[in-house]
């Protein structure tokens, strides 16, 4: 199938409102690239991050009438000053082919594998998980979600109960099962992720040993690990609740954390607990510890 694109520069006030008006058009899908075409990590809480200088890119089917498209977007309150925009036709390939071309398996430490579905499998003889990119956040290629990968594998999880808190796809947890755990809760904010991580368990064979719940429905326990892949915000903010839900000398894992917010988050955790050296992957980085 063939495609076309237009790339509109927007701004931090516009952009949100420029994607819906894509939206209106019949955009196959829509994208946000700040200046340096890094795109959108993870908004926050009923927040849409975006930069000061933002591009907006609205996919079409290339049979798609774009002049149509630029008279109507032309008469928008937001563009109607300014409308700087880029018509590009994409090279006509199989995209979803190119798309799965892009997926690998992924190694994290001695014996761990993440693979996709259609791939197969480097070693049967590891510990495999199977996980294919969908609506929910995680699938290996993440640094932040390799940092998680990486620690648990690295720890004797054998009848241990395991938290992910933030569970997205359920790659930590589902790993953290077939690493050993017996029992594992995930939590996340957004009800997609809870049933993405049952699914997931489910093609992994794991799915009885995974609870998931909203942070409100949570029945109470106390884990032996904790693994939570958020934001460095709500890091901060939940220490309590993520320590709370820890027994003493468990161990946790914090991740979603920019180089730069290192510190800020280590010095909340370290009135309660023993710190590990903190782990670096290009501009991320994991704190970890034993509860106190
Ligand atoms: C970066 S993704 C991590 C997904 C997966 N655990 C991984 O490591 O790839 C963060 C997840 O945390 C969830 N989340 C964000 N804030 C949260 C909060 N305050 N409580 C629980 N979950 C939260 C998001 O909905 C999202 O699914």
């Amino acid at each position: 199938m063939a495609w076309i694109q237009i790339r509109i520069n927007a701004t931090k006030q516009n952009a949100d409102q420029i994607s819906d008006y894509l939206m209106d058009c019949g955009s196959a899908s829509v994208t946000f690239l700040d200046t340096n075409n890094t795109p959108i990590y993870e908004p926050p809480i009923g927040e849409v991050i975006l930069w000061a200088d933002t591009t907006v890119i609205g996919l079409f089917d290339a049979s798609e009438d774009m002049q149509a498209v630029v008279d109507y977007l032309s008469e928008q309150p937001e563009l109607v000053q300014t409308f700087d925009y880029k018509i590009e036709q994409l090279e006509d390939k199989d995209w979803e082919r190119e798309w799965m071309d892009n997926f690998h398996p992924i190694k994290f430490g001695e014996r761990l594998w993440i693979c996709p579905s259609w791939r197969e499998i480097p070693d049967p003889t590891a510990v495999n998980v199977l996980l294919d990119p969908g609506l929910a956040f995680g699938t290996g290629t993440h640094a932040t979600t390799a940092l998680c990968l990486e620690w648990l594998e690295s720890l004797d999880l054998t009848g241990k109960t395991v938290v992910d808190f933030g569970c997205g796809s359920g790659i930590l947890g589902i790993a953290a099962i077939k690493l050993g755990a017996a029992r594992v809760i995930g939590i996340d904010i957004d009800p997609q992720a809870l049933e993405a991580s049952l699914d997931n368990a489910q093609r992994n064979g794991v799915a009885h040993q995974l609870e998931v719940y909203l942070p409100q429905d949570q029945p109470e326990f106390m884990a032996d690990v904790m693994v939570a892949n958020i934001l460095a915000a709500p890091l901060r903010e939940l220490h309590s609740v993520i320590l709370g839900l820890l027994k003493p000398q468990g161990a946790f894992a914090l991740s979603g954390i920019l180089v730069e917010q290192a510190d800020s988050v280590a010095n909340v955790y370290q009135e309660y607990c023993q710190l590990d050296a903190i782990a670096e992957q290009g501009e991320w980085v994991r704190v970890s510890g034993i509860k106190n």
